[in-house]
């Protein structure tokens, strides 16, 4: 028989979730909330897991978030995101809050290091046939999906060596992609500045990528994480794809929904 899309213990984990007075329900995007897909612009929410999302942010006590790698321009032109979700951009450099974006502000330092780093991957990706360079506020990253396997390797390698020796540029693997930034930021600090500002008392975060283990290990007792896919993990759960989480939403709306009937109220984070 086929395991259950949200296994037992998981269950037992959103019910005991959706007994807590303040919850805060964070998500990364791609691979989580959007199947993965071979060009960034083209990735789109799963519309089960955009509308239980919805549903959350409208319960009482109840907060929702995606944290993502992407820039929070290009994470609100996918997404698409319910106003009321607060959003955590470019690994944690980016926030918006009750649709107060607090964008990063670069020094001339750094405004210099991104040049450097565009002009290193753009090299790249001139000689790599299948590579292309995203840009965002504070950083840049190359992406292989569209590249042959040898191709791919050979051009992470490349970009790599080129900004060895840069102490001011740092340097994250994710799923066929290499990204570069100018600022230290990680999606740990974003879900322990998420939970400082909604006063959550338990947190669930999702993840499918390396980048959100720093995320996973941001989590305290009675938190829940959850591991989308393969690959090692900090999570305590783990479900297979997207529409694993799609479900695992839809359940935790029923959930909460018995706890947390009323609204939200209106009002600031
Ligand atoms: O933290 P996330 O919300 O998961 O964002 C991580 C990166 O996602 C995007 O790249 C990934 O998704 C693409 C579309 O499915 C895929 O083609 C690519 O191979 C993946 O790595 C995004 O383009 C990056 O900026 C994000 O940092």
């Amino acid at each position: 028989m086929a395991s259950p899309a949200v296994p037992s213990e998981l269950r037992s984990a959103l019910e005991r979730l959706a007994a807590v007075d303040r919850l805060l329900v964070a998500l990364d995007f791609d691979g989580v909330v959007a199947p993965i897909v071979e060009r960034a612009e083209q990735a789109r929410p799963l519309p089960e897991t955009a509308a239980a999302v919805a549903e959350l942010a409208g319960l009482a006590g109840t907060w929702t978030a995606y944290v993502s790698g992407r820039s929070l321009a290009s994470l609100t032109d996918v997404a698409s995101p319910d106003p009321r979700t607060l959003l955590i951009g470019s690994h944690g450099a980016e926030v918006r809050l009750d649709g107060q974006e607090h964008p990063v502000a670069l020094d001339e330092d750094q405004r210099r290091a991104l040049e450097a780093l565009h002009a290193a991957f753009a090299q790249v990706a001139a000689h790599a046939p299948g590579t292309w360079v995203e840009e965002k506020p504070a950083g840049r990253v190359l992406h292989t999906r569209q590249a042959d396997d040898d191709v791919a390797e050979a051009a992470v390698g490349a970009a790599r060596e080129r900004l060895a020796e840069r102490g001011d540029i740092y340097l994250k693997t994710g799923k066929r992609v290499l990204e570069g930034s100018v600022v230290h930021a990680t999606k740990g600090e974003g879900i322990a500045f998420l939970r400082q500002v909604t006063e959550a008392d338990a947190v669930l975060f999702a993840g499918d990528d390396v980048t959100d283990e720093d995320g996973f290990l941001a989590l305290e007792a009675g938190d829940v994480g959850i591991k989308v896919g393969d690959g090692e993990t900090a999570a305590a759960f783990r479900v297979r794809e997207p529409g694993d989480i799609a479900e695992a939403m839809a359940l935790l709306v029923l959930l909460r929904g018995a706890h947390r009937p009323e609204h939200r109220a209106e009002r600031a984070t």
